[in-house]
């Protein structure tokens, strides 16, 4: 269980991906996804094959379904992927719950001073419609999506990350992730990165490149102090 501390935060601002980070998503999404493969008469994926698919975005995701699946066109790929976020934005949080630890994480972090923010690749506004159904949107400072600073600048790209820091208004920071695309994100603007085992992993762990890895939320107030006492 992770201590409160009347200590300052290790950073100023610590930012966090959603999907896979905070919140354990897979179960709504894999039910959008095979709402999406059934509709074009695609067999069902289970969870675990569905999690690696989830971090680049709903149509990235949907687009390596239907690749396991037979593979599409980009006109079938449009169709499906309106229809996979219509049946998301109206079961968004069935099953999706944060993982274990990570209000008390939270609470530790804000307690000592740390502004929160979320920088996703989901579209915000379904970002939000999550976030709010479980009670967690005044959490944050600000919430960034795939779609915030237009087309073409979701993670990897730095923007989100630098749009994080200048909506935080400034100072230290770090960035939580499970994807390439967070670390990438993170490291790009110059941020310390650290890596969640837990996460829907695209590769190993390790091979992310992060400055750290956590197992679990209890570790992270400590990876962060760790890596804030880092020579520069
Ligand atoms: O793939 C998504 O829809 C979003 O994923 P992220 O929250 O891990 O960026
Ligand atoms: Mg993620």
């Amino acid at each position: 269980m992770t201590q409160i501390s009347s200590r300052p935060s290790p950073f100023d601002i610590v930012g966090f991906d959603l999907d896979g980070t905070l919140l354990d998503t897979s179960g709504d999404l894999a039910a959008a996804v095979n709402h999406a493969l059934a509709s074009a008469g695609r067999p069902a994926l289970t969870v675990d094959q569905v999690k690696p698919m989830i971090g680049g975005g709903a149509r990235h995701m949907l687009a390596q379904g239907m690749a396991a699946t037979g593979g599409c066109d980009d006109a079938t790929l449009d169709r499906l992927h309106r229809l996979l976020l219509d049946y998301y934005e109206s079961h968004i949080a069935i099953l999706t719950r944060p993982y274990p630890h990570v209000l008390a994480a939270l609470d530790d972090l804000a307690a000592r001073g740390a502004r929160l923010a979320v920088v996703t690749n989901k579209l915000e506004g379904l970002a939000r419609k999550l976030l709010g159904a479980l009670d967690l949107t005044a959490r944050f400072d600000c919430i960034i999506g795939g779609d915030t600073m237009g087309p073409g600048n979701a993670k990897p790209s730095p923007k989100p990350i630098y749009e994080m820091l200048a909506r935080c208004g400034g100072g230290t920071a770090a960035f939580v992730g499970d994807s390439i695309f967070d670390i990438r994100a993170g490291r790009a603007a110059g941020l310390p990165t650290i890596a969640c085992s837990f996460g829907f992993l695209m590769q190993p762990v390790a091979e992310l490149g992060a400055d750290a890895i956590i197992d679990g939320y209890g570790e992270l107030v400590p990876t962060l102090e760790r890596l804030a006492a880092r020579p520069a």
